[in-house]
């Protein structure tokens, strides 16, 4: 194949032109009212749709003043916390809220055992699709691998374009069963092809839930505790939903909206997740404190990771983002109610662990970092921890790898994405069309031979 590099000339002359050529003065956003991110000039963001299906929450009012306070999250109006407190008995909390996100109520016992029953049976992939498709051209990175998957789950569809809400509600409950052994089997076969590991593909098994499945099917011996499955069914109740606004649902809209099909729209969801400053951010977290731990010689030392922190924001240090990952939120200010449940389970697992001395790099990361954001982005709203900043260490300690991070991440909200999918068909929404304004200028046509290639 040949390569260009950004070493050769020319391709450096075409990256010189295509930088010149788009970036505008940033005025222009503020005189044109541009709502940048789809936020309007409060930091809000800027209402393009209905749902019922969650409701985030992350300030109040008070004296018809928007303030800052500990965030919440409602699924069809349930607190997210209670629901977690509800399933503590059972493997199964998961799908019983997947029930509630597709259907809008909480599942009777009967019901309940129904759906879990349908799940279990779709939960299986044909040997030719393992053969053919998983395990060709395996990647590191395991959600482009889920992406070429469920892509080529449409060729295995013999009604893949209809979008009726009967078929896409069976589409649906394909991806919420199959992608749970995409994932794994991806894994199985990147860590056999490019990382010289045992593949292990075991079917799942009828009686275990997906959080069971999972561990079931990652594990070499195929054994787990109770706790881990329990911890890792709370860690994809956390991550299922989040509202129509955030990112990769959002997208999942915007593709549902032109008529496309069940596959590509999930896909599509996939690869918005995948980016760093969206569910890419629990891998980063992770990335990112080894390292702090490489760089950071005495970890208790606030002033010392105060500094570090000032020199990843700066760019001076880590991927020179100017980010740290894990922190911040477009909505909640004060806590995220996901990291303040996932920070509990972090705890008790590093003291099980004996990986107190991290937890504590950890826990003095998050309460300083907000501080340092909000001074140096000029912040006025208080910059707490996200969902992805303690997930990636409890899934370490439940031995997961971390090319699953994000598609456990992925898993989850595959439940969300088909819900608001679903709410999208249902309500027969208008093709999401904003508008960006033209800042250029109109030209006359300039004939080849005239061309100095100083037009731009
Ligand atoms: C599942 C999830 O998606 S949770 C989020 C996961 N992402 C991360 O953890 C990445 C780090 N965090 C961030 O990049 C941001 O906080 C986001 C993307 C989550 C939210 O960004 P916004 O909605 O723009 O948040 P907000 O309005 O509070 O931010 C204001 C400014 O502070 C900056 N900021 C916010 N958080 C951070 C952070 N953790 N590190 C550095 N700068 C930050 C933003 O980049 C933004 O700057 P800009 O106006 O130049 O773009
Ligand atoms: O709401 C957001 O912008 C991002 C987020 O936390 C999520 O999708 O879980």
């Amino acid at each position: 194949m040949m390569e260009i590099t950004q070493h050769d000339a020319e391709f450096g002359q075409l990256v010189e032109s295509c930088m010149k050529s788009r970036a505008f003065d940033v005025e222009l956003y503020t005189k044109h009212d541009v709502k940048r991110g789809l936020r309007d000039s409060n930091g809000n963001g800027v209402v393009t749709g209905l749902t019922e299906i969650s409701d985030v929450v992350g300030s109040k009012i008070v004296d018809g003043k928007k303030v800052p306070t500990d965030g919440n999250l409602y699924y069809q109006g349930y607190n997210v916390s209670e629901l977690i407190q509800g399933s503590r008995d059972s493997f199964y909390g998961f799908e019983e809220v997947t029930y509630l996100l597709l259907f809008g109520s909480l599942p009777t016992k009967s019901q309940l055992k129904s759906f879990i029953g349908i799940l279990a049976d779709l939960s299986e992939l044909s040997g030719d699709f393992i053969c053919d498709v998983i395990m060709k051209a395996p990647s590191a990175n395991i959600m482009n691998s889920m992406m070429k998957s469920i892509l080529n789950l449409y060729s295995y569809d013999g009604n893949p374009d209809d979008i009726s809400v009967s078929n896409v509600l069976r589409q649906s409950l394909q991806m919420i069963a199959k992608t749970p052994l995409i994932a794994a089997y991806s894994y199985q076969a990147y860590g056999h092809f490019r990382l010289d590991q045992n593949m292990i593909i075991r079917n799942p098994r009828k009686d275990y839930s997906t959080a069971q499945n999972l561990l079931y099917m990652l594990r070499s011996d195929g054994i787990f505790t109770d706790l881990e499955a329990k911890v890792l069914d709370v860690a994809l109740i956390l991550h299922a939903e989040h509202g129509g606004g955030n990112n990769s649902t959002f997208t999942t809209h915007v593709v549902t909206s032109s008529g496309t099909d069940t596959y590509s729209a999930i896909v599509a969801g996939i690869a918005s997740l995948k980016g760093p400053r969206h569910g890419g951010a629990n891998l980063k977290v992770q990335k990112m404190f080894q390292n702090i731990k490489e760089n950071v010689s005495d970890w208790t030392n606030v002033d010392e990771v105060r500094a570090y922190l000032t020199r990843i924001l700066d760019k001076d240090a880590f991927d020179k983002s100017g980010l740290v990952y894990g922190m911040g939120h477009a909505v909640y200010t004060d806590s995220d109610p996901r990291a303040v449940i996932l920070k509990r389970y972090a705890k008790s697992l590093s003291e099980e662990k004996g990986l107190q001395k991290e937890f504590a790099l950890y826990e003095l990361v998050e309460q300083t970092a907000g501080a340092i954001i909000a001074q140096k982005r000029h912040l006025v709203k208080p910059v707490c921890a996200n969902v992805d900043f303690y997930s990636g260490f409890v899934y370490t300690m439940l031995g997961i790898p971390e090319e699953l991070f994000t598609p456990i991440f992925a898993i989850a909200r595959t439940s969300g994405w088909c819900a608001h999918r679903l709410e999208e068909l249902v309500n027969k929404g208008k093709i999401i069309r904003p508008a960006y304004k033209y800042v250029g200028t109109h030209c006359d046509y300039v004939e080849m031979d005239e061309r100095t290639g100083e037009e731009q």
